[in-house]
């Protein structure tokens, strides 16, 4: 192996964003041969991770959810731009059951590639889907997309900081926590140097779904999550309030903002109320998850019929000139709070053409009267300008920063 080859993979930020690089660029420079891929590829597994669209906003929701935002830890535009060429090389390997760069039992003298958790297990459909927050526009002296704006401060908002914000996020989401985790920590260890995670939340039993005929998931409070949603396969509501469109720079058309929303529940008082009382909450109910008025889960919303405080008439279109957001949340725990309360709730997840559009003004509604902020609490949140998809031979942020 050349001097130069083993020097850079011995250091870290070199083996990181040299090796992904390269990979971008065709040269393969920091590994001798590109490996076959080892892992098993079973059909069906794995979802495409090139196309006009970023894979994990419109595609079937997975299981599981891994989602990390990121503080870049330097200005450079260069060095940025290295880590996302990397990002994106080892983001169509990944989501293509393929080891990381060289693997992970490369070149013995040197730590592999790859971590190597995952060798063996199949693509799981797993996603990465990255956007960049305000900040990222800030330190690197780039113009902001219009609609990319801090989301106001919302009546009941108790946010931590520590969970909150970040210049980057990635969202990997697979039907195998492993291999979600795998890819976020790969995608770390290729940042570093560059970019450190700020915050990261773990999802698991996803809350909405894109595929109306699957059924329809539970969250924690044991609703049906997700019936209303928008279906991936819906192209024309998509486009009208997901996709970015000519009004967008042209390196977000085809893209969506994102809205990451941390939210506890208060799952011991929740659990201590009647099941009148949560099905007011919602306007639809528990077992069957039909709206007031109706019998069958999917039988249509009579906003008359449903208590003018419920989550569900509030957030309805109908109630909001036609406000429409691509919900993609996940439940969460995270142990209990230290006062014997779970730490639970949900990893709201929302993409809109516009935040100006779509959550925002939900959330105002929402916040000035939901009857289930008794039980909840927004304790977390982001928002993201996650560009239009990945051409091959290209890379994440392209049009942006080239
Ligand atoms: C700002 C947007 C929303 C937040 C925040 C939010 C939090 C939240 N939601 C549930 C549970 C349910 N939500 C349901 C429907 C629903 N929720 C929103 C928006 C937000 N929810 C919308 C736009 C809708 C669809 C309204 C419609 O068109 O009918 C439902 C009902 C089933 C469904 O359609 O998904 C449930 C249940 C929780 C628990 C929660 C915060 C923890
Ligand atoms: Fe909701």
């Amino acid at each position: 192996m050349p001097d130069l080859s083993r020097r850079r993979l011995l250091t870290g930020a070199g083996l990181a964003v040299g090796a992904g690089a390269a990979a971008v660029a065709g040269a393969g420079f920091v590994r001798q041969a590109q490996p076959e891929p080892v892992r098993a590829d079973s059909p069906g597994a794995s979802i495409p991770f090139h196309g006009p669209h970023q894979a994990g906003i419109a595609t079937p929701v997975q299981d599981r959810l891994h989602f990390a935002a990121f503080d870049l830890s330097t200005d450079s535009r260069e060095a940025v731009v290295a880590m996302l060429k990397a990002w994106t090389a080892a983001a169509a390997r990944m989501t293509a059951a393929q080891e990381v760069g060289g693997g992970a039992t490369g070149a013995e003298l040197a730590p592999p590639d790859d971590t190597g958790e995952a060798i063996g297990l199949p693509a799981s459909r797993l996603t990465l889907t990255v956007g960049f927050g305000p900040t990222f526009f800030d330190k690197l002296k780039l113009p902001r997309p219009d609609r990319l704006k801090e989301l106001p401060h919302f009546p009941g908002d108790k946010l931590d900081p520590a969970r909150s914000g970040g210049d980057l996020c990635v969202q990997a989401c697979a039907d195998d926590p492993q291999v979600a985790v795998h890819a976020v920590r790969n995608l770390v260890r290729i940042g570093f140097g560059t970019a450190s995670v700020r915050w990261s939340q773990l999802g698991f039993g996803k809350t909405s779904s894109t595929t109306p005929d699957a059924q329809t998931p539970r969250n924690l409070m044991g609703f049906k999550d997700g019936t209303a949603n928008i279906a991936g396969t819906d192209g024309k509501r998509l486009d009208e309030h997901v996709w970015v469109g000519e009004e967008g720079p042209e390196w977000m058309r085809g893209g969506s903002y994102l809205v990451a929303r941390r939210i506890r529940m208060h799952i011991e008082t929740w659990d201590r109320t009647s099941l009148k009382e949560q099905e007011d909450i919602f306007g639809r109910t528990k077992r069957e998850g039909a709206p007031y008025g109706g019998t069958r889960e999917h039988d249509p919303v009579v906003l008359a019929k449903m208590p003018v405080d419920s989550h569900v008439r509030l957030a309805h279109p109908d109630s909001l000139g036609g406000v429409t957001i691509l919900r993609r949340g996940y439940s969460f725990t995270d142990g209990s709070d230290g006062l014997g309360r779970l730490d639970a709730g949900l990893f709201f997840l929302a993409y809109q053409r516009d935040p100006e559009k779509g959550f925002i003004p939900i959330q105002r509604a929402l916040a000035a009267k939901d009857t289930l902020n008794e039980y909840i609490q927004h304790v977390g949140s982001g928002v993201f300008a996650c560009p239009g998809g990945v051409q091959p031979g290209s890379y994440w942020g392209a049009g942006l920063l080239t």
